[in-house]
């Protein structure tokens, strides 16, 4: 994994005369994960937005594949990127047409169109929903049209903000379980970024540790927080008590 697929330098981003963001350098190597955590207005969706190149910095560059992202590229590159919010902003029409909208924008055809939007719907667990109004879903579901969405883009790279934080702790589990396959099976680079540190193990390669804009820590799970990842918890462990006396 040592071919670099997303690199910052010398970046820093300002509103109006404040420092969000200083970084020296920060780099996604192919098919590896990232889970960027810091606390509260740390700067990590800001960070994220920037490499994103939805937001432009105020100072240093973005690579993508060794290329500086400019006004002439940045189109090119962040169509090779997918982004999945807390809130998966759906359209007001079908789960299908969700998924397939980004497809139709970027000209795929129509054959080819309809095969990944079955095979991601199938993947997610939501091909049944296909025909449903996105207004109709429940949350845990409207994320899973949302991640299928951006899989179905077949990006080089994903990025989540938070993409869990607003659901509850078993669908939670399951997505994190589900995402962290799918992201090993497809190769995607990804960047993750959560506040909430046992969602950690679940999606995580390195460690990216933000603090008042700053990256202070970047290293594998053990490097960082000097104990081996585990994804056991007594939550998990309630969790399956309670299943097994549901399913009992
Ligand atoms: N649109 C905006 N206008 C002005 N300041 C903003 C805006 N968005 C973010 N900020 C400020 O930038 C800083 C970094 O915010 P950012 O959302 O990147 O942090 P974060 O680490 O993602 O926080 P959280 O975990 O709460 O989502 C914060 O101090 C925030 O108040």
């Amino acid at each position: 994994m040592n071919n670099t697929i997303l690199e910052v330098h010398n970046l820093q981003f300002k509103r109006g005369n404040r420092e969000i963001l200083n970084i020296d350098h920060f780099a996604l190597y192919e098919r590896e994960t990232i889970a960027l955590i810091g606390a509260n207005g740390a700067g990590k969706s800001t960070l994220l937005q920037v490499m994103a190149l939805l937001l432009k910095p105020t100072r240093g560059t973005v690579e993508f594949r060794g290329v500086p992202a400019t006004p002439r590229n940045a189109l090119a590159i962040r169509r090779r990127m997918a982004v999945v919010f807390q809130e998966p902003l759906l359209l007001n029409t079908t789960v299908y047409e969700n998924v397939a909208t980004g497809l139709k924008l970027r000209g795929v055809p129509q054959g080819e169109m309809k095969k990944r939007v079955d095979r991601w719907l199938e993947l997610l667990g939501i091909a049944h929903l296909a025909g449903r109004r996105s207004h109709q879903l429940s949350g845990g579901e409207a994320q899973r049209v949302s991640l299928a969405r951006a899989f179905a883009l077949e990006p080089d790279v994903l990025f989540l903000d938070e993409p869990f934080s607003a659901l509850d702790f078993p669908t939670r589990l399951s997505l994190l379980n589900e995402l962290d396959r799918l992201l090993k099976d497809t190769g995607i680079a990804a960047i993750f970024v959560t506040h909430d540190f046992s969602e950690v193990p679940y999606l995580t390669d390195r460690v990216a540790v933000l603090k008042n804009g700053r990256l202070v820590k970047t290293g594998t799970f053990e490097e960082i927080f000097k104990v081996k990842p585990r994804r056991e918890n007594y939550i998990t462990s309630l969790y399956r008590v309670f299943e097994s006396d549901a399913a009992g």
